[in-house]
């Protein structure tokens, strides 16, 4: 009998720069399968997984800002990209048979549930993937900040960011190449330290709610599932290290 995963309900935080692959914009449809593929894995492990996908690959109210919009207006726009990028992910989980719904903050009834918080949860006890779309709903957020708030509202184990490194390092490894990578991190301490791999709202966030949070590259095929055994490079940051 395989041993009972450690973890019985996980999320995945999946950027939407995470969907590009090398491109420079929109999705990568091998990448996207991939990452289809690694959570199929980790379903059938028996975990109840949920996720929130971002949108930066398409559009990020920062940017619509920068450039002189409405910070909410361009903030709902980059809101609207992260549901693309749900649906996206929807349809390549249910080319591999992986039973997937998709709930967005922003009601949109044509092409997602709305998100309430019981038919999530009652989504994944029947052992369907929830992608949640449209991050927290609210302008001003980040999909960092939604994971960790959905994280929460669910009662997972953990909370995952799948990204393009392998950790959190002392220094962004990507400018910084002799950077060194921590395994083990006190929520404090990244945020003492201003370690930049997620929003500080959102570590604060798990922090408040003892989640803990394994920073891992998603583009290593299998390090998702290999995370939850304890294998394979990834940074957990939780209360303590000791
Ligand atoms: N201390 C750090 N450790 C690891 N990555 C860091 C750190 N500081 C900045 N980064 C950068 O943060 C990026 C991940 O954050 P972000 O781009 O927001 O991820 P995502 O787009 O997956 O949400 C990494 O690709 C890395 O370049
Ligand atoms: O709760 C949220 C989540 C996202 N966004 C907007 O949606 C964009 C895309 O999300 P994010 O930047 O987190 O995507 P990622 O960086 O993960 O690709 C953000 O830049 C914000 O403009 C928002 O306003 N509220």
């Amino acid at each position: 009998m395989a041993d009972s995963p450690k973890y019985k309900r996980v999320m995945l935080k999946v950027s939407g720069e995470a969907l590009m692959g090398s491109r420079e914009y929109g999705l990568d449809p091998e990448t996207v399968q991939q990452i289809a593929g690694d959570v199929r894995d980790v379903s059938r492990m028996g975990v109840e997984v949920c996720l929130v996908v971002g949108g930066g690959n398409i559009f990020r109210g920062l940017a619509g800002a920068a450039a002189g919009m409405e910070r909410s207006t361009a903030d709902y726009m980059g809101m609207l990209a992260t549901v693309i990028n749900a649906l996206a992910l929807q349809n390549a989980l249910e080319k591999l048979d992986v039973d997937t719904r998709v709930l967005s903050a922003i009601p949109m009834a044509t092409v997602a549930e709305p998100y309430i918080r019981r038919r999530a949860v009652r989504h994944m006890e029947k052992g369907r993937v929830v992608i949640f779309g449209a991050g927290t709903g609210n302008p001003f957020f980040t999909t960092d900040t939604a994971a960790a708030l959905r994280a929460s509202e669910m009662n997972c184990d953990i909370l995952l960011k799948g990204t393009k490194v392998d950790g959190v390092y002392d220094a962004d490894p990507v400018s910084v190449p002799d950077a060194k990578r921590y395994d083990c991190l006190t929520y404090m301490q990244v945020l003492t330290q201003d370690l930049g791999v997620m929003d500080h709202s959102a570590i604060s966030l798990a922090r408040e709610n003892s989640i803990p949070i394994a920073v891992f590259s998603i583009y290593q095929q299998g390090a998702f599932a290999d995370v939850l055994r304890g294998n394979g490079r990834y940074t957990i940051v939780q209360h303590d290290c000791a």
